[in-house]
């Protein structure tokens, strides 16, 4: 869109893992702990960043794929309520936020920016991490890869979470590190799409259709206006 036809941005939705916290030492620790369980060999963290993106279940299978072979589904389905109940026990003690993420939200929160994180991270999890990192309090409103029926790169949370911002997509931001925060947020029509360099994303940033890459997380107010 020409930014300079476009609507003053209202509201901001933020992707969670590899946009505004460095999670992967802690997905890596509850993964190593489930295949310990199970007798099998552990994952390195640089598999386990490639594997984030869409969720526990498909984190989960493909830490299953990656160490001996997926079992049966149900031995499958007792894998991933395993792994989240070692996950949410503890998704914060190896995670921190990325440089600039406190200060920034705490700018675009006073500039009266309403502020939400729509993440594929189950919500349990999700509401936790938040907490634990001392951010929780600056958003208006969260959603998880459980809270609607599909997840990113469906456009499904990222409407659900600006209805609950009460903010119009054409007036509306995302912020996000890999190729389904832009795919959500087109679909959902989101006005202007920005990315992290420094995330998760497993295609390159620069041939994916958003609006710009951030250099670091503290360019992003000057982005907004500009
Ligand atoms: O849980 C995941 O797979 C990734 O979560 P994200 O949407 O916050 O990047
Ligand atoms: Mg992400």
């Amino acid at each position: 869109m020409d930014p300079l036809s476009r609507r003053p941005i209202r509201a901001v939705a933020f992707d969670l893992d590899g946009t505004l916290v460095d999670s992967i030492a802690d997905l890596t620790h509850a993964s190593n702990a489930l295949l310990a369980e199970l007798g099998r060999p552990p994952v390195d963290l640089p598999a386990v960043r490639s594997f984030v993106g869409d969720g526990a279940p498909k984190l989960v299978e493909r830490v299953l794929a990656a160490t001996g072979g997926l079992p049966s589904p149900d031995e499958a389905a007792r894998c991933l309520r395993r792994f989240l109940a070692i996950y949410e026990a503890d998704p914060s003690a190896r995670s921190a936020l990325y440089p600039g993420v406190a200060e920034t939200l705490g700018r675009l929160a006073e500039a009266g920016l309403r502020l939400g994180v729509c993440t594929n991270k189950p919500m349990a999890a999700t509401t936790r991490l938040l907490d634990d990192l001392g951010i929780a309090d600056r958003f208006a409103a969260v959603v998880g890869g459980d809270s609607y029926p599909t997840r990113k790169p469906s456009p499904e949370p990222v409407l659900g979470l600006l209805e609950r911002l009460g903010v119009p997509p054409g007036e509306a931001a995302f912020v996000g590190d890999n190729e389904h925060d832009v795919a959500a947020s087109r679909a959902a029509g989101v006005a202007l799409v920005l990315m992290v360099p420094y995330g998760y994303a497993r295609v390159p940033l620069d041939g994916l259709p958003h609006d710009g890459i951030l250099e670091g997380f503290a360019d992003l107010p000057g982005r907004l206006s500009a």
